[in-house]
């Protein structure tokens, strides 16, 4: 199953450029399907069978760190409109991808946003019709199996994790619907209908009743280990796809990872796939990979040397992520937060591991996220958003009451590095736009290293309706922790910086009545909101749509049955074939998408499923 060392010239029928998520996904459905096709995963980073890091959900905080080798982090370009900062995006780099490393949020698109992809960018089969179905097979919903749209016997297990309903969730919704008074508390945030939308609800987790991490491998890949005719090679870095004169993908070049491997022989080697190449290798790795491989704007090919095969200029193109502002607050210090797990302190985590260890409960089965609303303003709400997003309103979301503009929760804790910062308890408010305006890029700066950085420009705020959406963002999140009773002020060097003698100064140092007045913001103060949210905003770890599902015309790079433009034998399948954003966290979507690709590739090699 595992062949870190693929015999030279080796040949598979299918071969896949990246072992994340959705590979995953497609390449186990496709082993089960058919034990006779013979299938290569190469996926650059490290294998994760078995391993605690990747099964223990709150470990999820330790990949993040500065020395990680599951996941790489992908630097932009400095810009302006982030007050001259490099954004750092860590993507995931081990077997399962995002999956294995990423924070486990269960949050689900709006049916229009699949809708759109459908009708608006030409991709009949890619509708909400065929994507929800395909969501419903894949989980169990222990939350409620019954639940409509919800599954009840997929592979990947969803609940509300082992932690409890912690106090931070527990006083968003109760305090959200009062201080928001026509946004009750709903029953399910993730149903694809409107009725998710302006509602309070408990968050759902990609985690098991039993503790663990519902990633892609565990559940989709190493179940079919025993099939010989699988072969996972991992710490295989994928330099170009080869292709014959007629343009037809015939096969792979890949080095072995230095990072993985130091003692390997860094020189490229070849391997043939007889039927299919399919690239995974993530939003960040795809475009890379294609550009390497001669797909790509003549431009950009040309400033790097390599020879120009099809001029897609949608490639590493319409860079999305879902831009997050994190506003921290202190807490009653007697709380239950994620605090003590993200400053590694030595005795919560050896009393959170022996709980989990005996019955697979406590904070060790959880991530601190407990609560949360996906907002939409109202009509008479867009007059404090102001007319910096009216255009944009107007032109993406009036029609489409599904959408919401952002996603807003409370955070039982502080989930950054603490070092320096009084040790106590925190709570955050998080909101990140569902649809940003602004969009990025990504490309190659070398042609053969792969290790060499990527041009990478992450767009943030270039669009200053995302500002003011963000703003909205803050004030909102602001108003209802200010009257949670854990509430004890603001961490103020993580925030604006108002005046002192502001109405909105952050004065206050413990929980206001529900019924005080909404904090009074001056233009003064509101540009103090902006500078802050370009100061500080960052990543939501949701990169997307950077070799978009559309029409060649529109500036697409593949068609809707995946097949790279141009060329024979080329499949993409991962996030970045997204023509659109979606508003929820991704990895729903890229299940969606590897589920969808695992029928539309059996389909064409003959295989019943
Ligand atoms: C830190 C973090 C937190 C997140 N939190 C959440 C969350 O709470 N909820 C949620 O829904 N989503 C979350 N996500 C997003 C979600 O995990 C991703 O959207 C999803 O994994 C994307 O799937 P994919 O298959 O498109 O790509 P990925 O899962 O990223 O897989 C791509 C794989 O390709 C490999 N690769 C890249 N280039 C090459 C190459 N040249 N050769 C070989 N291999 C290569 C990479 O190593 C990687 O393993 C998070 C992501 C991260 C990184």
């Amino acid at each position: 199953f595992f062949a870190p060392e693929v015999p030279v010239g080796a040949s598979y029928d299918v071969v896949f450029v990246g072992g994340g998520a959705a590979a995953s996904i497609i390449a186990g459905s496709l082993s089960a399907a058919a034990p006779d096709l013979h299938i290569l995963v190469l996926e650059g980073g490290p294998t994760t069978r078995e391993k605690l890091e990747h099964i223990q959900p709150a470990r999820y905080f330790s990949h993040l760190a500065p020395y990680s080798t599951t996941e790489q982090f992908v630097v932009s370009n400095p810009s302006d409109a982030v007050a001259g900062r490099n954004i750092i995006i860590p993507v995931g780099k081990c077997v399962g991808g995002g999956s294995s490393v990423n924070f486990m949020l269960y949050n689900r698109a709006s049916a229009s946003d699949y809708d759109d992809w459908d009708t608006e960018f030409n991709n009949t089969g890619w509708s909400s019709k065929t994507l929800i179905p395909l969501l419903e097979q894949a989980e169990t919903y222990e939350v409620n199996p019954k639940a409509p749209t919800h599954g009840a016997s997929g592979p990947l297990h969803v609940s509300y994790g082992g932690a409890g309903f912690l106090e931070i969730g527990q006083q968003f919704l109760d305090i959200g619907p009062q201080v928001e008074k026509n946004r009750p508390v709903g029953v399910d945030g993730n149903d694809f209908t409107n009725k998710s939308i302006n509602v309070f609800y408990r968050m759902p987790k990609w985690i098991s009743g039993q503790g663990t991490r519902s990633d892609a491998p565990h559940h989709y890949l190493y179940t079919q280990q025993s099939n010989p005719n699988l072969v996972v090679s991992y710490g295989s870095r994928v330099t170009r796809v080869l292709f014959d004169k007629t343009l037809t993908a015939t096969g792979v070049e890949f080095v072995y990872d230095k990072h993985v491997f130091p003692d390997y022989n860094p020189a490229p080697r070849q391997i043939t796939a007889t039927k299919l190449v399919v690239i995974s290798a993530g939003a960040m790795g795809t475009p890379q990979v294609l550009e390497r491989s001669g797909i790509g704007a003549k431009s950009i090919l040309s400033s790097v040397g390599v020879k120009q095969i099809v001029d897609l200029p949608g490639v590493g193109e319409t860079y999305r992520d879902h831009v997050f502002l994190v506003s921290p607050y202190f807490a009653d210090p007697n709380t239950t937060t994620f605090d003590p797990i993200f400053r590694a302190d030595p005795t919560t985590w050896t009393q959170a591991l022996a709980q989990w260890d005996a019955n697979r409960t406590g904070l060790i089965a959880a991530n601190g996220v407990d609560a949360a609303i996906k907002m939409r303003p109202t009509t008479a709400e867009l007059a404090d958003i102001g007319p910096e997003f009216t255009a944009r309103w107007n032109s993406f979301y009036a029609s489409k009451p599904d959408k919401p503009l952002f996603w807003l929760s409370a955070l039982a804790g502080l989930p950054a590095d603490q070092t320096g910062l009084p040790v106590t308890q925190y709570m955050s408010s998080g909101c990140f736009l569902g649809y940003p305006e602004s969009t990025g890029s990504i490309h190659i700066s070398s042609a053969t290293d792969v290790y060499a950085p990527a041009n990478y420009s992450s767009g943030f705020l270039t669009a200053q309706s995302d500002v003011a959406a963000l703003r909205w963002g803050y004030k909102k999140g602001r108003e209802i922790l200010r009257r949670m009773p854990a509430f004890r002020g603001a961490l103020i060097p993580a925030h604006p910086q108002f005046a002192t003698n502001s109405t909105a100064a952050l004065t206050e140092t413990g929980p206001v009545p529900l019924d005080a007045p909404d904090v009074v913001y001056s233009a003064a103060d509101d540009q103090a909101i902006d500078d802050y949210i370009r100061g500080f905003v960052g990543t939501s770890w949701h990169s997307f749509g950077t070799a978009p599902m559309k029409p060649l015309a529109q500036g697409g790079v593949v068609d809707s049955n995946l097949n790279v433009y141009g060329v024979k034998n080329l499949k993409i399948a991962d996030v970045s074939i997204g023509p659109e954003m979606v508003n929820a966290n991704t990895y729903s979507t890229a299940i969606a998408i590897g589920a969808n690709a695992f029928q539309i590739i059996a389909k064409e090699l003959g295989i019943k499923v």
